[in-house]
């Protein structure tokens, strides 16, 4: 299986880095219309409950799946596989979540992303997150593109 995030270089990412020893090294596929990642939370990963997942986590997953999906949906719009070329990259402009239910730390976590919008700089990203089927958060996301200077110090 291909994940998008193998395919991009150079990336540090505290959420989807496969290179960063500490982060979460989260997998999304991409078959061209959504993306897809599934995540099985640590017990470590609970909120106040040890039976729920910390929404902060959650924030950060979907965080990083969006912005990857956006980056993904960049490269097809311009003919390129993903990472083949000049850098495509995007930020989190904003990001609005629901927490419908609380979600389970026996996960799976089943992320699904879509865009919504697609234009020059702009992407919105619509994804939900579900465990066994059932809709425990859905989330809006703004996703910028910048230059890939954007995160020189
Ligand atoms: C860090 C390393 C960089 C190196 C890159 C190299 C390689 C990377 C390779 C691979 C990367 C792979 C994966 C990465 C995956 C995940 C990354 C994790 C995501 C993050 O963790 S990232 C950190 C958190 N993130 C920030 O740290 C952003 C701080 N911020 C800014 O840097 C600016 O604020 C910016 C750039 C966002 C906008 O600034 P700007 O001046 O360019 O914006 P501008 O005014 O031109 O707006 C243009 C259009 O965006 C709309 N727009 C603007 N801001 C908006 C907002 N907040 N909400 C809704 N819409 C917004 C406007 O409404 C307009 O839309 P419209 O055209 O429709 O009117």
């Amino acid at each position: 299986m291909t994940f998008i995030q193998d395919q991009l270089a150079d990336n540090h990412c505290f959420g989807c880095s496969p290179d960063n020893p500490h982060g979460h090294h989260i997998k999304s596929t991409w078959d061209g219309e959504r993306s897809i990642c599934h995540f099985s939370p640590k017990p470590w990963h609970c909120a106040g409950s040890p039976h729920y997942v910390y929404g902060g986590l959650i924030a950060s997953l979907i965080d990083c799946h969006s912005v990857c999906t956006a980056i993904a949906e960049a490269y097809q719009r311009e003919g390129r596989a993903i990472g083949e070329g000049e850098t495509i990259f995007y930020v989190t402009g904003s990001l609005n979540i629901s927490y419908l239910k609380a979600t389970p730390i026996a996960g799976p976590l089943v992320l699904e992303a879509r865009l919504s919008e697609a234009g020059r700089r702009k992407s919105v990203v619509l994804c939900t997150l579900s465990v066994n089927g059932e809709l425990c958060a859905k989330a809006e996301l703004v996703a910028i593109r910048v230059p890939a200077s954007w995160g020189e110090a």
